[in-house]
């Protein structure tokens, strides 16, 4: 059930000390009550084991908003809503102490027992905490219970059925909420209304006129300090498992009877359904992996992949994915998805592109050059915005043609401070709205297609395309297209913000 403007929650951070909750819940916690989204109903108590006072941590608190705060005068009556309750979560005994100071927090609060429980810890920890939240009885409340996770959630499809399985036996699906934070982007959930509530897009979006669609997400970071992590993961779990499928699902699902939540999770769903599998006789064919060396990035040396802190100098860790997805259905047959993303790249920058098929005959154009195809671009970021490229007339005589953009730019408009999607996802889950966090049956489904590929990557140890860092990612990746006579486009660089 979705509730009303300021909700009311007492909300547990497990995990308060951690990188996650300094860099972005408290900043997120911070902008709700900032924008009038929560008001004074609300604490929040955070667990980790370093032994914090609650000044402390308030201080901490109060250092990790320093670059959102507009009004010095309010940070102390928002970082006094903050408590902090140390204990090793492993530790059974210490959740009853938890639940005294919640329902006491409760009472001086007015939060009418509501309560979020926020998972920002390494995912062994998830099924010890829920198991231990429930034999304690922190569930047991007249308001709402709600559990957010963080991501990774398992390394594969059976580490995810054990966790999920043992989520479930405290909290139902409906409580559960999986942070995909690309679903809190703005242009992300901008993807539904450009498609469906636009009459000129809406009946070319299918196999008829569109030839490709393209999903970039670059990133300049390397791994930094996440070498322990990352070296499990790779990009394929890391990104496409969750980030770039969500993408691809959102781009290619059919219109949804209403805007409910599982009106849209049951279209996505079937995107997943209809993923072509790809195999290990196939895999090259479909998808390329990569590794970043050493390079350059502004002016800066940086050093390879292998001689990151906590990995392995021999490591066979994808830095970088590019893949061809394919989706077996009546709008999609033929259709394919270009997906790409890495650490290193020369570009921070998540582009969608949607490439248009030509027009039966080349009237216009220059006849020795070849048509400029129509592509509508979604800016993700760090600009925010839309591209549409189209033809038009060249100034002066002749009948020549010329490519135009028509740009709109979504966060250059006096007064438009985008919401961090945190933000937007803390204030979703505090009024019950799980529309843009993951259904089980979407991790499931996107677990068994990533699934295939790692093991057949396992199989063929050899196939790693290296690339500088700093560069575009490795040829390979170009290949991939040519194959098929496509091309990546990098296309509206900036939308003049
Ligand atoms: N950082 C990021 O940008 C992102 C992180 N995530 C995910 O969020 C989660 C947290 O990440 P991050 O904040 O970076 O991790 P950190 O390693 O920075 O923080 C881990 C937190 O867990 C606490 N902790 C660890 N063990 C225990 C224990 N036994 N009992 C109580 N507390 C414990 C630590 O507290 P203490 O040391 O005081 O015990 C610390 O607060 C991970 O699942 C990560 O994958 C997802 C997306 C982005
Ligand atoms: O989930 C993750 O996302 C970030 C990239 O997020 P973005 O919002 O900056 O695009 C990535 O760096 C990280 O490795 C991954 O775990």
């Amino acid at each position: 059930m979705i509730t009303e403007q300021h909700p009311k929650a007492v909300i547990v951070i497990f995990g308060a000390t951690g990188d996650l909750a300094k860099r972005k819940l408290f900043p997120s916690i911070y902008r709700l009550v900032r924008n009038n989204k929560i008001g004074k109903e609300f604490a929040v108590v955070g667990v980790g084991r370093r032994p914090l006072t609650n000044e402390e941590f308030r201080h901490n608190v109060q250092e990790s908003i320093q670059s959102s705060i507009e009004d010095s005068t309010e940070t102390d009556e928002f970082s006094s809503h903050f408590y902090y309750h140390p204990f090793d979560v492993t530790n059974p005994s210490s959740y009853n102490e938890l639940k005294t100071v919640l329902h006491e927090l409760d009472n001086s609060y007015n939060t009418e027992g509501n309560r979020m429980f926020y998972l920002a810890m390494a995912p062994e920890f998830f099924g010890t905490i829920a198991s231990n939240l429930k034999k304690e009885g922190l569930t047991d409340t007249k308001g709402w219970s709600r559990l957010v996770i963080e991501k990774p959630f398992g390394h594969d499809l059976p580490s995810a059925q054990t966790l999920n399985q043992e989520l479930r036996e405290v909290f139902n699906e409906d409580q559960i909420y999986r942070i995909d934070h690309y679903l809190g982007k703005e242009m992300v959930q901008n993807i539904e209304v450009i498609r469906f509530a636009n009459a000129i897009f809406e009946p070319l979006w299918n196999n008829r006129y569109i030839s490709n669609i393209q999903i970039t997400s670059s990133e300049v970071l390397g791994v930094e300090d996440r070498g322990r992590y990352y070296e499990h993961s790779g990009a394929l779990r890391d990104m496409v498992q969750n980030h770039m499928l969500q993408m691809v699902a959102l781009l290619a699902m059919e219109p949804p009877i209403k805007l409910a939540t599982d009106e849209i999770r049951s279209e996505k769903v079937k995107v997943l359904r209809a993923l072509r599998p790809v195999n290990e006789e196939n895999v090259s064919d479909y998808f390329v992996r990569g590794q970043y060396y050493s390079g350059s990035l502004f002016n800066k040396s940086v050093p390879a992949y292998r001689e990151e802190s906590n990995v392995d100098e021999q490591s066979m860790t994808e830095t970088y994915v590019a893949g061809k997805v394919m989706i077996d259905n009546f709008r999609w047959a033929g259709v394919p998805f270009y997906i790409r993303t890495g650490k290193r790249l020369k570009e921070k920058s998540t582009k969608i592109v949607i490439q248009f098929k030509d027009i039966p005959m080349n009237l216009y154009y220059n006849r020795k050059e070849d048509l400029a195809p129509n592509l509508l671009v979604i800016h993700i970021q760090p600009d925010e915005g839309i591209t549409l490229q189209l033809n038009a007339k060249k100034t002066g005589s002749g009948v020549y043609g010329k490519p135009i953009e028509l740009d709109y730019c979504n966060n250059c408009l006096d007064g438009i401070n985008t919401p961090e999607a945190y933000e937007k996802l803390i204030y979703d889950c505090m009024r019950g709205d799980a529309t843009n966090f993951t259904h089980w049956d979407e991790v499931a489904l996107s677990w068994s297609y990533v699934d295939t590929i790692s093991h057949a990557w396992k199989k063929e140890k050899a196939e790693l395309a290296f690339y500088r860092a700093g560069s575009a990612g490795p040829k390979e990746a170009d290949e991939l297209l040519e194959r098929d006579s496509f091309h990546w486009w990098h296309v509206g660089d900036d939308l003049g913000c």
